[in-house]
């Protein structure tokens, strides 16, 4: 029986990862599917993974009707066995409806991956969505850890390293690497005792003493 299944965690806990490998391991079985994001850091239509992968992908924009792309390619002689959502935080209510539509009434696997929270820790409508009416929701299992070596659980929005709660909740951006420093704005993952203190790594490193710190401070 088809599934709507939302694999969730946080940024860089390997979603885009899996999606492609999800779409791989289907496709060699000779199933037929479609990818599909939305506002990829690589660009418009591309599915990219941080491990060096990326796939073209069809672009989720906000007036993308999900079921009548698929009647529109099933009456025209076309297959779809499955449909890969990456970023699915970012679709609308109503499209996650129509995927669910899908699995319903065409017999369509539908795998989504995204985050389920924003950077003030509130739910994306979309996540929101899957979580009401998912099949199944898991939680990738690899762990992001926080700087302080717990298990990451939250998205945070940094400004020069400093932790921000005001803005648009769609701002397309990465984690900050010290070999390669983002732009201004930037994202880090921390644990919820952090997140709640807006205690970022950059913030850990300028205010606790060396000592205290985990990783001898490098986190
Ligand atoms: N240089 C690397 N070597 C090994 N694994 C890496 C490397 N860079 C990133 N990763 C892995 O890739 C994961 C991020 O994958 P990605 O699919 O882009 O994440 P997400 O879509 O959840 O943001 C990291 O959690 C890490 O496990
Ligand atoms: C927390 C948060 C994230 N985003 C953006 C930043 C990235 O472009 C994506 C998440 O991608 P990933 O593959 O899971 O790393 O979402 C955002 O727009 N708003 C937020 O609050």
């Amino acid at each position: 029986m088809a599934a709507l299944t939302y694999f969730t965690g946080t940024m860089d806990c390997g979603k885009s990862t899996l999606a492609l490998q999800m779409d791989h391991n289907h496709k060699v079985r000779g199933r037929q599917g479609r990818i599909f994001t939305s506002h990829d850091r690589a660009g418009e239509a591309k599915l990219s993974s941080r491990l060096g992968l990326t796939a073209d992908a069809i672009e989720v924009r906000p007036d993308f009707d999900f079921w009548q792309y698929a009647v529109d390619e099933l009456t025209h002689g076309g297959r779809i066995d499955y449909a890969v959502c990456d970023e699915a935080q970012f679709y609308a209510s109503e499209q996650i409806e129509q995927l669910a539509r899908l699995v319903d009434e065409l017999q369509i696997d539908v795998f989504c991956f995204g985050i389920l929270t924003d950077f003030r820790a509130r739910m994306f409508p979309g996540s929101a969505r899957l979580v009401e009416l998912a099949d199944r929701l898991e939680v990738l299992q690899v762990e992001a850890l926080c700087w302080c070596g717990q298990r990451a659980t939250h998205n945070a929005r940094t400004v020069h390293g400093e932790m921000v709660t005001e803005g648009e909740q769609l701002v397309v951006g990465d984690l900050e690497n010290e070999d390669d420093p983002a732009g201004t704005t930037a994202y880090e993952v921390l644990c919820r005792r952090h997140h709640r203190r807006r205690l970022t790594a950059a913030r850990a490193r300028a205010t606790l003493s060396p000592e205290v710190l985990p990783f001898g401070g490098n986190a």
